[in-house]
């Protein structure tokens, strides 16, 4: 299997080079050149199979070119046997027709683990093969940073730098990230907020002279790899809720589209999708892009789900150019725009997003009501942003099956959560003692040069 990037421009890559490449070199994202289509009959024989057996199944088409089929498994089974929960990916039951599709129950407590846990895997395949070292600069908004820390931490290949905004992600996830002592991981809080972070790793990926130099990847969902692997969980979730043959609706609490996409992607393989859902935060844009056709994006707000903090949604990218039927000028033109405040979306590329997605917006209030409510009726403690996912499900039941992403775990942020209910939810024992961990922290400005000598001084140390 080819991918190609979004702009059209860069040469198109076998999955090993789209994974150690991050971001395409004309500054597009890659996709597969082709979905591949399960059947029917395909997707029933998933019915019963463990998580792992599943990944495999949906998995393969995309990587078989760069693993053997026994040595893909074993990265599979080594990647989910620390996940807290048997399943991997519990459903509970909200309410009738609606139920909570659990992705905390990994490393780092969301649902990023999915995906960063198996990628970690990979990447330490390919580089211990190809005798390669790879310095990953990532972006974070307070999970994914987490999750490629846990996932990297030791790897004797691998130096990573996590760019968080300072003072904009919880006091778990800050500690997540600082608190690992491994010389090869760098927690490094940027002065401004989240887009800024992406911004500055974009940028370096646009640096070619510091691209090549210190041989830059990326584990954002910049990384296909990192869609690839969420893709697997709405085919576990469907199916066991009658897939093939009864569609199923998905609700998502989204922020760089990544995890939606990853729907799509589920939706392009002939999994019944009936809709999925986009659920925002007060950081609205993409449900605002969704009713308007506006690509315009705000300062970003801070809230009580911090990790959807996001104006400017990476992954809408590849969204587009699925609408824009593949064709790389227009979003290349339409990423253009973009630098000089926003692009209007063509009618026909919208109705093509709205066959797939819709959408709706979430207050703080509404927020926080969900996380009280869902607990008192349901006994489930949610975290903001799958509250957020909640919310937004509530007014769209109906005869489908909805599952709304529980995208992390209530304790990574307690204190809205205790606001809300009362109730401090406890971190696992694992994690007991992370307030008394030494915490390594580096400040560093939002600018592009600033941010290039930290990792060079560090990589040199
Ligand atoms: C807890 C949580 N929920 C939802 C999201 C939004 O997911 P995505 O960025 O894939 O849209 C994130 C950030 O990625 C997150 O960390
Ligand atoms: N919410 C994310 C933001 C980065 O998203 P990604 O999926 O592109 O890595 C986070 O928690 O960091």
């Amino acid at each position: 299997m080819r991918y190609v990037s979004t702009r059209g421009q860069a040469p198109s890559l076998g999955f090993e080079d789209t994974m150690l490449t991050g971001l395409a070199r004309d500054g597009g994202l890659y996709v597969p050149e082709t979905v591949p289509v399960l059947s029917e009959g395909d997707i029933a024989t998933l019915a019963g199979l463990s998580y792992e057996e599943v990944a495999q199944r949906i998995m393969w088409p995309f990587v078989s070119e760069a693993f053997a089929e026994d040595e893909f498994a074993e990265m599979i089974a080594r990647a989910y046997a620390g996940f807290g929960h048997a399943a991997r990916a519990p459903l509970v039951q909200l309410g009738p027709n609606h139920h909570l599709l659990e992705l905390f129950h990994g490393p780092t407590l969301a649902f990023k683990d999915f995906a960063m846990q198996l990628i970690g895997q990979m990447f330490e395949h390919v580089l211990t093969r190809r005798g390669d070292r790879v310095t990953i600069v990532g972006a974070t908004s307070g999970d994914t940073g987490s999750a490629a820390i846990e996932a990297f931490r030791g790897l004797d290949a691998v130096d990573v730098f996590i760019l968080y905004p300072h003072g904009r992600v919880s006091e778990v996830q800050r500690r997540q990230m600082t608190t690992p002592s491994e010389a090869n991981v760098h927690a490094l809080a940027l002065t401004g907020h989240f887009d800024d972070c992406q911004a500055r790793v974009k940028d370096m990926f646009n640096d070619f002279p510091f691209r090549d130099r210190v041989g830059l990847a990326g584990v954002n969902s910049i990384n296909f790899a990192r869609v690839l692997a969420q893709v697997v969980y709405y085919f576990t979730s469907a199916v066991s809720l009658g897939a093939p043959h009864r569609p199923v609706s998905f609700t998502v609490p989204t922020g760089n589209f990544g995890d939606v996409f990853a729907g799509h992607i589920a939706k392009r393989m002939g999994l019944p999708i009936e809709k999925l859902v986009v659920a925002t935060n007060q950081n609205d844009i993409l449900h605002r892009c969704l009713t308007t056709g506006e690509y315009r994006p705000g300062t970003v707000t801070p809230s009580i789900s911090p990790s959807m903090d996001i104006q400017v949604s990476s992954n809408f990218e590849r969204a587009l150019h699925l609408a824009y039927g593949g064709d790389g000028a227009a979003i290349a033109q339409l990423m253009d725009e973009l630098k000089g405040g926003g692009f209007t979306v063509s009618q026909g590329a919208l109705q093509a997003l709205r066959e797939v997605y819709v959408s709706g917006r979430v207050s703080e209030e509404e927020t926080s009501e969900t996380i009280q409510t869902a607990l008192a009726q349901t006994g489930e403690l949610l975290c903001p942003h799958s509250a957020v996912g909640v919310k937004v499900a509530e007014a769209l039941l109906g005869a489908t099956p909805m599952v709304t992403l529980a995208t992390a775990h209530p304790a990574k942020f307690p204190d809205a959560v205790e606001a809300a209910t009362g109730v401090r939810p406890a971190l696992p024992p694992r994690m007991a003692d992370l307030f008394e961990r030494d915490e390594r922290i580096t400040r560093v400005e939002n600018d592009l040069a600033a941010v290039e000598a930290v990792i060079d001084e560090r990589r040199a140390a």
